[in-house]
């Protein structure tokens, strides 16, 4: 279904009137369901900034054996961990491990053992009976602020080939934005199924639980945002369309399943920075029907309708906003997810690149396909990039002198590439994983401005025109 925080209604085509006519709780549900209410607002917000669904569900969500502590792996809420880092970052490809090595879904490794288990290995518990758990998906790389006062972001790649079989993911602490870069997922929510394939990205907001299934070796970045959800940039000048426009956000359709599960069924929820686990003897995706304006949705970056100078100067980013995740200080966000988009540049009489700057944000950037015009070389697809406040960046010294003297004609700029940017107000710092364990930093990165060179003549003279 299409639209951007519509009031959806959707009920599996195999319950006709599964949704209740007229009201949310009818003392008995159709078909038998129990209504559940997953709230994305307080209560008593604003009606626009009011978000909520209502499951119509076989079992409800509350029917679960305790949660206990799992070990994080690599993620973590901790900003501690290592000492601060102003330089600028750059991550070559984050390693997707082998599955002929082993076998690693979007959250977890899990191995099954059939007698007592002694384990000596790092991060391992027992889950159940018989499971052992490695958390080994999901990595932080940097963030700030904290779950528990709800303001802050942290960002995260998972790294996996295998699907998730009777377990699922929730988030307590805040929403998801998924940027698959190598390898389609299918999402099962539990509002129905999405498959996102990389130049789409999709939200799955706090709360909703989630498996993945993977076809492949796959790799992605994920931006979470506490206390806040996405939304679409304000137009401003633009008018009343442009950019990512409202319609080409997809929700799914409702889907469940009738599914017991005498082995257990794992529900691994974050919360306040650390996970945690319970068992319950059924799928928990067994929504009949459900309606609301809290759901899933994914978009099509191919989609995005770009807004760009078509005079001289080079426009500020912000101009490329997909989504935007507001903080309460006008105009500034917690988060905005930003791309590069394929485009025409036609400026006149301009440096046509990013400009080199210093900026009150930290940017933390990806590239999903192809290269980013400000480095040609050393950013790479699965890779990434951090520009932390005020740390300076721009082009590479190659990027200057090339378009220093380029011939201004109207040419495609970033075709067949896509890179993105989370910008974030919050100073953000990097984990032990990502300035250590993960080993992809690139130590060289600060060498591609070391050839940049003065062109300072102090007896330049205007051209006569
Ligand atoms: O640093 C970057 O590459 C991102 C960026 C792009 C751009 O066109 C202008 C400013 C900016 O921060
Ligand atoms: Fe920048």
């Amino acid at each position: 279904m299409c639209g951007f925080g519509n009031e959806f209604s959707s009920e599996d085509p195999r319950c006709p009137g599964s949704l209740p006519e007229g009201q949310n709780n009818p003392q008995v549900c159709p078909y038998g369901l129990y209504a559940e209410q997953l709230s994305g607002s307080a209560f008593t917000c604003p009606r626009p900034a009011n978000k909520r669904s209502w499951l119509y569900r076989i079992l409800p969500s509350v029917k679960h054996k305790p949660f206990t502590a799992v070990p994080c792996g690599n993620l973590t809420e901790n900003w501690n961990e290592v000492e601060p880092d102003p330089n600028q970052l750059r991550w070559l490809p984050f390693t997707i491990p082998k599955s002929t090595e082993k076998k690693v879904d979007f959250v977890a490794v899990s191995l099954t053992v059939f007698s007592q288990h002694d384990c000596s290995i790092k991060d391992c518990q027992l889950i159940g009976i018989f499971t052992v758990f490695i958390l080994q998906g999901l990595h932080t790389v940097c963030g700030a602020g904290d779950a528990k006062s709800r303001n802050g972001i942290s960002i995260h790649v998972y790294t996996c080939n295998t699907s998730m079989v009777d377990r699922c993911f929730n988030n307590s602490d805040g929403d998801f934005l998924i940027v698959p870069q190598q390898g389609e997922i299918l999402i099962t929510t539990e509002f129905g199924k999405m498959m996102v394939e990389p130049n789409e990205i999709c939200v799955i907001q706090q709360g909703m639980r989630f498996s993945v299934d993977v076809f492949g070796e796959t790799r992605g970045y994920i931006m979470e945002v506490y206390g806040a959800h996405f939304e679409l940039p304000d137009l401003g000048p633009i008018g009343a369309n442009g950019l990512a426009n409202p319609r080409d956000f997809l929700c799914p359709v409702a889907w469940y399943e009738d599914r017991k599960v005498a082995t257990g069924y794992t529900i691994i929820n974050k919360y306040q920075g650390k996970l945690f686990a319970c068992q319950q003897d059924f799928s928990p995706f067994n929504v009949v029907a459900w309606h609301g304006n809290y759901t899933p949705y994914k978009y099509n970056l191919k989609n995005f309708m770009v807004i760009n100078c078509v005079a001289f100067d080079h426009a500020d980013p912000s101009i490329f906003t997909v989504l935007t995740a507001k903080s309460t200080r006008p105009g500034v966000a917690i988060a905005d997810f930003v791309i590069f988009p394929p485009r025409w540049g036609v400026a006149d009489h301009t440096f046509r690149p990013p400009y080199y700057h210093r900026n009150c944000m930290s940017e933390f950037m990806g590239l999903i396909k192809g290269h980013y015009e400000a480095k040609e070389e050393g950013f790479q697809p699965g890779g990434a990039s951090l520009h932390s406040m005020m740390t300076p960046h721009g082009p590479d010294a190659d990027c200057f002198e090339k378009n220093s003297t380029a011939e201004l004609k109207p040419e495609r700029v970033a075709e067949g590439t896509m890179a993105f940017m989370f910008e974030s107000s919050f100073s953000m710092a990097v984990t032990k994983w990502g300035l250590q364990t993960c080993q992809r930093l690139d130590k060289t990165y600060y060498q591609c401005w070391e050839p940049l060179r003065s062109h300072f003549n102090p007896n330049w003279k205007p051209s006569k025109k």
